[in-house]
C-alpha cells in the first residue's frame, strides 16, 4: 500500500519532537496562521477543539493526511492561551499558584477522502503555591514563551507541578496514545 505524504499543520517544533518519538517524520510542516481568540462564553474544551479543526482545514489537501493540533490551559471555565507579554504570563503564573487546572489539547486528522479524526485530550495538574519571587524568576527565565498558561512543562516549570494525572505529551502539545490511535484508525500507521 502507498501511504499518502503526512502533513504537520504546526509551527510547534515539540509537536515535530514529539512525533519524532513514535518513529514519524513529516513529509511537510505548514504553519497555519488562524485567529486563536476564544468566542464570548467559549469552554476551553470547545476553544481546543474548534482551533485544531480551523487550523487543520487552513492546511488540508486531498492528497494527504493533515495532522493539526491546540493547545489551551483550562481554569475552571477560564481559558489561559499563549501569554502576549511577560506581564501576561506572570498574571497566569499567579492564577494557577497553588491550584488544580487542566490542559486540553485538541488533535485533528484531516483524511484525503474529506473525513475528519478528532480527539480532544485532557490532563489535570496541580502547581505548588508559588512566590512572587518564583513567578518573577521563571517568567525572566523566557521559557512561558509561546505557552499556554504561560508554562512549559517541559522545562523547569515540572518543578512547580506537585500531581499530574493523564498524558504528559498532551501538556507538551500532541497526546502521543492518541495521536497513534488516529494514525493508526486511518491506515496510515502500523502496526
Ligand atoms: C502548557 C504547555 C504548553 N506548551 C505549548 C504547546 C503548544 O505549542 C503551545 C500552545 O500553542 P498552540 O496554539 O497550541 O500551538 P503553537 O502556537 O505552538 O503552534 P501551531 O499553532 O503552529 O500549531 O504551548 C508547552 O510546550 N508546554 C506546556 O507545558
Amino acid at each position: 500500500m502507498i501511504r499518502p505524504p503526512l502533513v504537520l499543520a504546526s509551527a510547534s517544533p515539540r509537536r515535530m519532537e514529539l512525533l519524532a518519538r513514535l518513529g514519524i517524520i513529516p513529509d511537510r510542516v505548514v504553519a497555519t496562521d488562524i485567529d486563536e481568540t476564544p468566542r464570548a462564553a467559549e469552554l476551553p474544551r470547545q476553544l481546543a477543539a474548534r482551533l485544531a479543526l480551523a487550523k487543520a482545514e487552513a492546511a488540508a489537501t486531498s492528497d494527504a493526511l493533515t495532522l493539526a493540533a491546540d493547545t489551551v490551559v483550562g481554569l475552571g471555565r477560564r481559558i489561559l492561551g499563549k501569554p502576549a507579554d511577560a506581564a501576561e504570563a506572570e498574571a497566569f503564573l499567579t492564577l494557577l499558584s497553588g491550584r488544580r487546572h487542566r490542559v486540553i489539547t485538541g488533535v485533528v486528522l484531516a483524511l484525503p477522502d474529506g473525513r475528519r479524526l478528532k480527539r480532544v485530550v485532557e490532563t489535570t495538574l496541580a502547581f505548588q503555591r508559588l512566590t512572587g519571587q518564583q513567578i518573577a524568576h521563571y517568567v525572566a527565565g523566557e521559557e512561558w514563551r509561546g505557552k499556554a498558561g504561560g508554562y512549559a512543562i517541559q522545562g523547569s516549570a515540572e518543578a512547580f507541578c506537585r500531581f499530574l494525572s493523564g498524558s504528559h505529551s498532551n501538556v507538551v502539545g500532541l497526546p502521543l496514545f492518541e495521536t497513534a490511535q488516529l494514525l493508526r484508525g486511518s491506515g496510515w500507521l502500523r502496526p
